[in-house]
């Protein structure tokens, strides 16, 4: 198939991230302010029958060839196997893959293992019940758990475990979350944070990169990366540790941006494309759906959308604006 989604500097997106919901059941300080946010209106929302379509066109015309659905947390979102079944029933069939905070996965690993997922990331920050509390406002460390390992029983695997490390609050955890993940066969990867908290709380000098982060593991394991000619365009730099195969991730998304080998366009649960985590631009994809355009007219615009995606994220540049739309709303 032609690629459709191509840009100017020669990325093609073939791996479309879908956000299904704004709302979330944890309030982790690096995303969320404590009180949450306001959530997006209802009628602002895709339905389920929207959001199948978009995904159809995305695949069948557009050459997306992988689905991850996130949010805000993915699991609020009721008609999720549903969803999740319309995406694998597609030919050719997209790779399908969850991220979630792993609340209530263990209930409905199962259901969401039926309707064709393949595979789930959860995030997982401090294996210390005062510490999440402290990091997601809520007492729910044990559901998290519980989670994951209901995501593994089922079949959702690999599970990959999301780690960000918050200086002073879980930062000295790192080599104690590997040695749990190491135990239950989860890959573990830690995530340099990023601005993109509601409440710009983010600060460049108290972030923890991904050099403290390789750092802090070499005191207790010995760390050797992973040949780079495999990593295409995976965030996550891997090391094998203490001589493999367990490896360990590193997502340096602000010290060592991987944006040049960037293959994703996200559609938010408002039905905006965003062609980059960062952009400040969006295009309208619920007011065409809602006009009554055909597939083609839609997939035009969205193709339009990724042309004119931009070389990185600019973190770095000193002219740098944080989006105006939360990481929870944009879809992580
Ligand atoms: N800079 C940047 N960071 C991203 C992007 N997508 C995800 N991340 C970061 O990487 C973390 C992990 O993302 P996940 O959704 O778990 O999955 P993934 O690492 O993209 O994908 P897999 O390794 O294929 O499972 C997120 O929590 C983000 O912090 C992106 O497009 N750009
Ligand atoms: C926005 S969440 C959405 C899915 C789900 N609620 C979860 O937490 O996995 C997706 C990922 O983004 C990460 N994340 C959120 N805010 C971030 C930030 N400011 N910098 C880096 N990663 C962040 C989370 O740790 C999580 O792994
Ligand atoms: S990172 Fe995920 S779980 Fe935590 S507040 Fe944001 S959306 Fe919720
Ligand atoms: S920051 Fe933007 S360009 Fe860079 S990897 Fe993420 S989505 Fe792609």
């Amino acid at each position: 198939m032609t690629p459709m989604l191509a840009d100017s500097y020669g990325r093609v997106a073939t791996d479309l991230r879908v956000s299904l919901t704004d709302r979330c059941n944890l309030r982790c300080s690096y995303c969320m302010p404590p009180e949450g946010l306001e959530w997006l209106p209802k009628p602002e929302l895709l339905t389920d029958d929207e959001l199948n379509r978009l995904i159809r066109i995305g695949v069948t015309i557009l050459g997306i060839e992988e689905v991850r659905f996130t949010g805000g947390e993915p699991l609020l979102r009721r008609g999720l196997p549903g969803i999740i079944a319309a995406a694998t029933a597609l030919r050719p069939r997209p790779r399908t893959a969850l991220t979630t905070n792993g609340i209530g996965l263990h209930r409905t690993a199962p259901a969401l293992a039926e309707a064709g997922l393949d595979r789930v990331n959860v995030s997982l920050d401090t294996l210390r019940p005062d510490v999440f509390e402290k990091l997601a406002r809520r007492r729910r460390l044990d559901d998290v758990l519980e989670g994951m390992a209901g995501a593994a029983a089922a079949g959702l695997t690999p599970v990959k475990v999301n780690a960000v490390l918050m200086r002073d609050i879980n930062d000295d955890e790192a080599p104690e979350l590997l040695r749990y993940c190491m135990e239950h066969g989860y890959q573990l990867r830690f995530i340099e944070q990023m601005p993109l908290d509601a409440q710009h709380g983010w600060r460049r000098d108290t972030m923890i990169t991904a050099d403290e982060i390789l750092d802090r593991l070499s005191a207790s394991f010995s760390l050797e990366a992973a040949d780079a000619s495999t990593r295409g365009s995976a965030p996550a730099e891997l090391f094998y540790v203490d001589g493999g195969p367990a490896t360990v991730g590193v997502i340096g998304s602000v010290t060592r941006p991987f944006c040049g080998a960037c293959d994703r366009v996200r559609l938010t649960a408002d039905g905006q494309i965003r062609n980059c985590l960062f952009a400040r631009e969006e295009s309208d994809l619920r007011s065409l759906l809602r006009d009554g355009a055909t597939d083609d007219e839609i997939a035009d615009r969205w193709t339009a959308a990724v042309a004119t995606k931009l070389p990185g994220h600019g973190i770095n540049d000193p002219t740098f604006l944080q989006p105006a739309r939360p990481m929870s709303a944009i879809g992580g």
